[in-house]
């Protein structure tokens, strides 16, 4: 006896509530046609991963609920095959009092799957673990279930399969599964919107590993692929045995009906499925900075892309991207040399876009320079240039680009990485102007690493070696004023990011980084740039989340504060 699941991997909209549906249905449809007996789609599919505040407006409640509708009516044409779909579910406790009258902190929402199937609802599930950390939000818009969930199926010889039905965070906590497992479930399917960062996929299965093994049940992870905002999904939908041991794995970072053949013994299912091997770190990395661009700037409907290439690392390395995201067609480089930009920083900025066939432009800004300076000049009398003059050349270009963007429809991608974000070495309305920053959880030691990666790879056949070498050893200057070198006003780049790991990303004390070797001097000095600059960081455009903890959603520091370790 053989039951067939299919995981609907996809990359789905937020908020395309009838185009999503439709997928589901062309899924079901496909999957149906393949022998499948179960289609599972990840958690929310129907609204999308995350839609935020929307769930707060019953006007897309009701339109969730007409597309959930669509997908029921479409269930009757679709004989033989159960669908589970993630969506918003009103409570069901008669309190949809209008929010107005209400407190509108108290959610009268569950985060539900419904399981499909011949033209009706059989059950729906709410999902009983909400997260409320890093990144998410849940308990802002939801009330946790407190029910089980166990549904039946019939697999292709009439044999009778009873499936317990989990969202996400349900499955990163013991009792969701055990109860399941008490009302009966023979095997976990877990559908799920969990966000990349770097190791998260293997902390994912070894997670799962431990659920399985706790209950004894095989475990379908059914997950979303795709960019949203800053977040990234990986997809890799895996399915494990009732042992914990892989049984099979899908492709990260691409769409997929992953199929998994469950074949019965006795009473116990044993998976069978193809097994995608996971990539390395830095290829995991570079995939995800790719689908973040290529998500962020195709569902916000941008025909193209530009940024200004100054013949440094940064850059670089975000034109490569740009490059594997949307096509050389669909990416624009503007060099604006001052007078302090380098002659190596032309021939390697014109030597990069020659390697990857961008439009490539020159604009001087000289004459904008000193046109600036010029109406200021009887202001500034008697004083000193400084970083005043530094900025302006930043600012000149931020607003070139921004022309650019204006008059072709392009979106200006910024290139600034999270040790400039986390020190506030860039400029406000200068290079940090712009509509997305790509690498800004990526720091600078990261960013050569990612360069020499794609150096040697091509995953996207846009073309291998496409930096220049000198652009990866020259030392790192901003170019704004002569001689300039970034480490003459920070620390070495090692150290600097060793430090903001601890401090910014795990929440390490000042003491504590010292105890572990690290200078005084430059702890406080990192530390201090950290707090400085929060300010600049809440003007800074959103960039895709590549670490546990990124300058986003789940980085929310005061500005104004007297605290300061
Ligand atoms: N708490 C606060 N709340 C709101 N606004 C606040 C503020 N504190 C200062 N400000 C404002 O911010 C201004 C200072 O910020 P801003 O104008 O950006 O300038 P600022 O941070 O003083 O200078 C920019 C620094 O970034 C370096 N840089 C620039 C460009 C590129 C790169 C690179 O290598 O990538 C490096 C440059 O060498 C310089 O050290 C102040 O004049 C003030 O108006
Ligand atoms: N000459 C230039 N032409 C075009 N864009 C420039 C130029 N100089 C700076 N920029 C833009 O401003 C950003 C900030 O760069 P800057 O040179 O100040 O230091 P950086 O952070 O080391 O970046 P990069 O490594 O790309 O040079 C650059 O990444 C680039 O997008
Ligand atoms: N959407 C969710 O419930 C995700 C939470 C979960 N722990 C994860 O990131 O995998």
């Amino acid at each position: 006896m053989t039951l067939q699941i299919c995981v609907a991997q996809l990359n789905f909209v937020v908020g395309d509530l009838a185009g999503n549906a439709r997928r589901i249905i062309e899924a079901a449809q496909q999957a149906l046609a393949g022998g499948a007996q179960l289609l599972l789609t990840p958690e929310l599919a129907l609204c999308g991963y995350a839609a935020e505040d929307l769930f707060l407006r019953p006007a897309f409640i009701d339109a969730c609920d007409d597309a959930l509708n669509e997908i029921v009516r479409a269930s009757e044409g679709l004989a033989g095959l159960t669908l589970v779909v993630g969506h918003p579910a009103r409570l069901t406790d008669g309190s949809q009092a209008s929010r107005r009258e209400r407190s509108v902190t108290v959610p009268d929402l569950f985060n539900a799957a419904s399981v499909i199937r011949d033209g009706r609802i059989v059950h729906t599930y709410a999902k009983r673990e909400l997260p409320n950390y890093q990144v998410f939000d849940e308990r802002r818009y939801f009330a946790p279930g407190d029910k089980p969930c166990v549904f039946e199926l019939q697999d292709a010889g009439g044999q009778t399969v009873k499936v317990g039905l989990l969202i996400c965070e349900d499955a990163w906590f013991d009792r969701p599964a055990r109860e399941a497992k008490a009302a009966g479930a023979q095997m976990l399917a877990v559908i799920n919107a969990s966000p990349f960062h770097a190791g998260k996929g293997q902390e994912r299965e070894s997670t799962m590993r431990e659920r399985a093994q706790a209950v004894g049940l095989p475990l379908v992870y059914a997950h979303l692929v795709g960019g949203q905002d800053e977040i990234v999904f990986e997809g890799r939908s895996f399915v494990l045995d009732a042992s914990g041991q892989l049984a099979g794995r899908a492709i990260s970072f691409e769409e997929t009906l992953f199929p998994i053949r469950f074949e019965s013994r006795g009473h116990s299912w044993l998976p069978v499925a193809d097994t995608d091997r996971p990539h390395s770190a830095e290829a995991d990395l570079w995939h995800a900075l790719v689908l973040g661009v290529r998500d962020y700037v195709g569902k916000n409907g941008f025909p193209s892309a530009v940024l200004g290439l100054s013949g440094g690392i940064d850059s670089a390395l975000v034109l490569a991207i740009a490059v594997d995201a949307l096509g050389k067609d669909r990416v624009r480089a503007v060099m604006m040399p001052s007078p302090y930009t380098a002659d190596i920083s032309w021939i390697d900025a014109r030597d990069m876009a020659a390697r990857l066939g961008v439009c490539y432009d020159e604009i001087a800004i000289a004459s904008e320079f000193e046109a600036f300076k010029g109406s200021l000049a009887p202001l500034f009398e008697g004083r000193a240039e400084d970083t005043t003059e530094e900025n302006l050349q930043a600012r000149i270009r931020g607003t070139l680009l921004m022309a650019l963007s204006n008059k072709f429809g392009s979106i200006v991608l910024t290139t600034g990485n999270k040790s400039e974000m986390a020190t506030g070495y860039c400029t406000l309305y200068g290079d940090m102007a712009g509509g997305f920053a790509v690498i800004k959880d990526v720091v600078k030691t990261q960013v050569f690493r990612l360069a020499r990666w794609r150096n040697a790879h091509d995953p996207y056949g846009t073309g291998a070696n496409p930096i220049p070498e000198r652009i990866i050893t020259r030392p790192p200057s901003a170019e704004l004023r002569p001689d300039q070198r970034d480490q003459d006003s920070l620390p070495e780049y090692d150290v600097l990011d060793a430090i903001i790991e601890r401090y910014m990303e795990n929440d390490r004390s000042p003491a504590e980084i010292v105890a572990e070797g690290y200078s005084q001097a430059d702890v406080d000095k990192v530390v201090r740039l950290i707090r400085l600059n929060e300010y600049k960081r809440r003007q800074a455009p959103i960039g895709i989340r590549v670490t546990h903890r990124s300058f986003g959603k789940d980085w929310r520091y005061p500005i104004t504060s007297r605290y300061r370790a």
